[in-house]
């Protein structure tokens, strides 16, 4: 049985410490062979075309992607053209331990914050099953998360996560305003460079059958 969460706001449910230090180091080297096959890349805003400031790349059926044309999920590596490799298991038993949905995510987006990187106030709308959950699990230096309700106006608070946290937006706080305010410097020693790295397992396309047993 998974201890039971901290409730940040209504639906917003926070686990400190979800992974061992064990665990941290098996999925951070997960993620280095994720990379090594789906290297990061800078996205761009839609229209703009400006350079965010978190290198992402993803794993699974499908990876979150924007450029000047917009933001979507796509099968393959804008750069590579190659298919983005699998979710590692480890992330996908913590998704069936957390995320209390029937479905399995189809994509990982895998964020990369140098210090100094950030990521504006935003919700995750760009799946059309809202009724899955978002799941995110940190790793690395500690990060100022902050997180608000469904319009942009509603107050925030603010929670510290730290490497091997987990954190879910279900529910109510599925359409939640959240952002990344910043990199909190030397808060730990996982990577081998400072800078924090963040994974979202997300369900993307409505589902009829129950895909990950058990449910
Ligand atoms: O880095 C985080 O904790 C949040 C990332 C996020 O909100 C996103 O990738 O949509
Ligand atoms: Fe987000």
């Amino acid at each position: 049985m998974a201890p039971s969460p901290v409730e940040i706001v209504p639906g917003c449910f926070y686990w400190p410490g979800w992974f061992d230090r064990g665990e941290q180091e098996a999925l951070a080297e997960d993620l280095r062979q994720v990379l090594a096959q789906a290297p990061l890349f800078t996205p761009r805003m839609p229209r703009t075309g400006q350079p965010f400031s978190v290198r992402m790349s993803n794993c699974g059926p499908l990876g979150w992607v924007s450029d000047e044309t917009g933001y979507r999920y796509q099968p393959t590596h804008p750069e590579t053209g190659a298919p983005w490799p699998p979710i590692p298991a480890r992330l996908l038993a913590a998704w069936r331990a957390l995320a209390g949905s029937p479905w399995a995510p189809e994509a990982c987006l895998i964020n990369w914050y140098a210090p100094g990187a950030r990521m504006g106030l935003h919700q995750d709308r760009d799946e059309e099953e809202f009724s899955a959950p978002v799941l995110s699990l940190s790793l690395g230096d500690t990060a100022l998360f902050r997180v608000g309700g469904t319009s942009r106006k509603d107050p925030t608070r603010s929670v510290r996560l730290a490497s091997g946290d987990a954190l879910l937006l279900s529910g109510p706080a599925r359409l939640a305003f959240h952002g990344i305010d910043r990199i909190l410097p030397d808060t730990s020693t996982l990577l081998k460079q400072p800078g924090r790295i963040n994974l979202t397992l997300r369900r993307v396309h409505r589902g009829e059958a129950c895909e990950i047993p058990p449910c």
